[in-house]
């Protein structure tokens, strides 16, 4: 471990006592002020120590035994009062260390939580993101609890040593120096030792989450049915085996390396304190030293080996978590970008979007990022207020990406989109989030109440039971509030008594949760994938009259559906390739009108065949 590495070390575990302490100012001072207070309380209890050992030694010496005792009483207050205060002290350690240590889990979870709902979407595209965020959030959830004990163990240990050290030098500089010397060492070969097996564990994340992962695939009843089918599951525990076999033989080499450096550091300690005696064993006679010196000496010595022993597990445990602290402050730091900004007084108010919603596209160019080509280039696009506008286009063409950038959740990375003449990026986010709602494919299951899977479209109607059930209605979901006996009622697995609805139901919510919005751009990025043919038809209708008078845009791959739209626009390769209206486009005999054919011929052949139940108005 190089000095840099060390410092990071050090510096890191600073900054999180810091983050600790702004938030609990007193109880972080009580708790580094124990292991202090227990330190400096070494010196005098040793002190008195040596003057109760000189005085007993040194006999009555003519004294009568009264005048002696009187002598002896205020080392003895000393050393019983030293005893008492510590015994006294430790006791409050005992209290303090778990109360700190849970308050600050509780507090970097709720940092973590906050910042998370802050970082830009582009960022947790990357997959270092999560490998990031998994161990920040491993530290704040639990082992900043074991951080924050060997902290403190490791701090009292060290200030005890130190006060060791005091009391050896107080007797005998040659001695203290001797020693210091002998734990230095040991630290070295420990921070050595200690730097692999901290890489070890960082590494060892990724693949801990590929096996976590490749685990929950084979057990999850979800998707054990399609890896039954394909014969999958076999390969996949295989995979697992690997993986786990990888990661046990990388732990067992770094063990093993722990152990051979544990016992060189064993030695080298050793040897100093043999060195340590015997050279006060040979200047006993012209040191000058008096019996109870010896006594402190060896007894200091003798607690400070043990100290040092001690001292090695909190040392290692701090080296080897202090990777964890540093991911967990690069966290909280890299996600707190923009803070600042926030702060009220410093930036000035943004913009609101305007009201009638002409949005621009104008030369907009995404890459994501790591990737070797731009997922869209150069699109120019014009939204018209209150137009309907269909995305159409093979898989991969880049729909969702341009819908990401729409809804803002990315960036341009060059050209700008233009919302009623302002850059999008200039605008008040919230207030522009506001006037938008989407229904994606992907769309979210709160395992909650009903309530919350409606409510969520818009917070400030979650009580409002009318227009929920406006919402579910206008969302083909009104039924569910019966089926499931209420508003209140539970949905999902998780909560107990909650019913499991089917794909197509929670998609129904997703969408009761759009339409509870009134925005001026409503965006459809695949909203009927779970729906069967009937509740699509029932659906669409729903968008259409969902749609009216407001800009909208929905990407469908049923190009039935794209007839009814003002307009259709058609992406391949990252491109705007075709755009018109659905007579325009048949017209032109170009790519929609390929696709367009080949999903009615498709839809023509299987009803011929009097295999198809799809309902016929999907490509009327
Ligand atoms: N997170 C990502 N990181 C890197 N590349 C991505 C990411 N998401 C999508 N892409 C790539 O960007 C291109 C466009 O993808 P996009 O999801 O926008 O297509 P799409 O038209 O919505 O496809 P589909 O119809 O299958 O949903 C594809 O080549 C895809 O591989």
């Amino acid at each position: 471990m190089n000095i840099t590495t060390r410092a990071g070390t050090v510096r890191s575990i600073g900054q999180l006592i810091c983050r600790i302490s702004r938030a609990m100012p007193v109880l972080t001072l009580i708790w580094l002020g124990i292991p202090l207070l227990l330190g400096v309380l070494i010196i005098p209890g040793y002190a008195a120590q040596k003057d109760l050992i000189d005085l007993f030694i040194g006999g009555s010496d003519g004294r009568d035994w009264e005048s002696m005792l009187k002598e002896a009483l205020l080392p003895l207050i000393i050393f019983t009062g030293v005893a008492l205060i510590r015994s006294l002290l430790a006791a409050c350690q005992n209290a303090a260390d778990p109360m700190l240590s849970d308050r600050a889990s509780m507090l970097l979870q709720s940092e973590l939580h906050r910042r998370a709902i802050r970082v830009p979407l582009e960022r947790m595209d990357q997959s270092d993101y999560y490998d990031r965020l998994q161990r920040a959030e491993t530290v704040a959830g639990g082992d900043v609890l074991g951080i924050l004990k060997n902290v403190i163990v490791f701090l009292t240990l060290l200030f005890e040593l130190i006060g060791l050290l005091i009391v050896v030098s107080l007797a005998h500089p040659v001695v203290c120096i001797l020693l210091v010397i002998v734990y230095a060492i040991s630290f070295i070969i420990r921070l050595e030792s200690d730097i692999v097996v901290r890489r070890m564990n960082r590494d060892l994340t990724r693949s801990g989450r590929q096996s976590d992962y490749l685990r929950e695939v084979v057990t999850k009843p979800e998707t054990v049915k399609e890896m039954r089918i394909f014969g999958s599951i076999g390969y996949l525990i295989d995979k697992w085996h690997d993986t786990m076999r990888q990661s046990l033989s990388l732990r067992m080499n770094a063990r093993r390396r722990e152990i051979k450096r544990g016992m060189i550091i064993s030695a080298v300690q050793i040897a100093g304190l043999f060195g340590a005696i015997m050279w006060m064993a040979l200047n006993l006679g012209s040191g000058g030293f008096t019996a109870g010196t010896l006594v402190i000496v060896f007894l200091a010595m003798r607690q400070a080996y043990g100290i040092s022993g001690r001292m090695v597990h909190p040392i290692s445990k701090i080296y080897i978590q202090s990777t964890k602290i540093m991911d967990l402050n690069d966290y909280l730091k890299e996600s707190s970008a923009g803070d600042e900004a926030d702060k009220e007084g410093i930036a000035p108010p943004l913009p609101n979007p305007g009201t009638s919603c002409l949005i621009e596209f104008d030369n907009v160019t995404y890459q994501y990022s790591g990737a070797q080509e731009p997922a869209l280039h150069e699109i120019r696009l014009t939204l018209n207020p209150g137009e309907t506008v269909a995305l159409v286009g093979e898989n991969g063409a880049g729909k969702s990406t341009l819908v990401r950038l729409l809804l803002g959740l990315y960036q341009p990375t060059s050209g700008r989109i233009i919302w009623d003449g302002v850059d999008m990026r200039a605008l008040d986010p919230v207030k522009l989030s506001s006037s938008m709602s989407a229904v994606f494919q992907d769309f979210v299951r709160y395992e909650t109440v009903l309530r919350d899977n409606v409510g969520f479209g818009f917070q400030e109607q979650l009580g409002k039971d009318a227009y929920l059930r406006r919402a579910l209605q206008a969302g083909g979901a009104g039924s569910l509030e019966s089926e499931c006996g209420g508003l209140d009622s539970p949905v999902g697995l998780l909560a107990e008594g909650g019913r499991e609805l089917s794909g197509g139901q929670w998609q129904r919510l997703a969408i009761a949760r759009a339409a509870l919005r009134s925005p001026k751009l409503l965006v459809l990025d695949e909203p009927t994938a779970a729906l069967d043919p009937q509740h699509e038809t029932e659906l669409y209708r729903s968008f259409r009259e969902l749609a009216q008078g407001r800009t909208t845009l929905f990407v469908s791959h049923r190009l039935g559906w794209a007839r009814y739209a003002d307009r259709i626009i058609v992406m391949r390769g990252g491109r705007i390739v075709e755009e018109g209206s659905h007579e325009t486009l048949l017209k032109a005999d170009g790519v929609y009108a390929a696709m367009f054919r080949s999903q009615a011929e498709w839809y023509c052949s299987t009803a011929g065949e009097g295999e198809g139940r799809v309902s016929g108005n999907i490509m009327r």
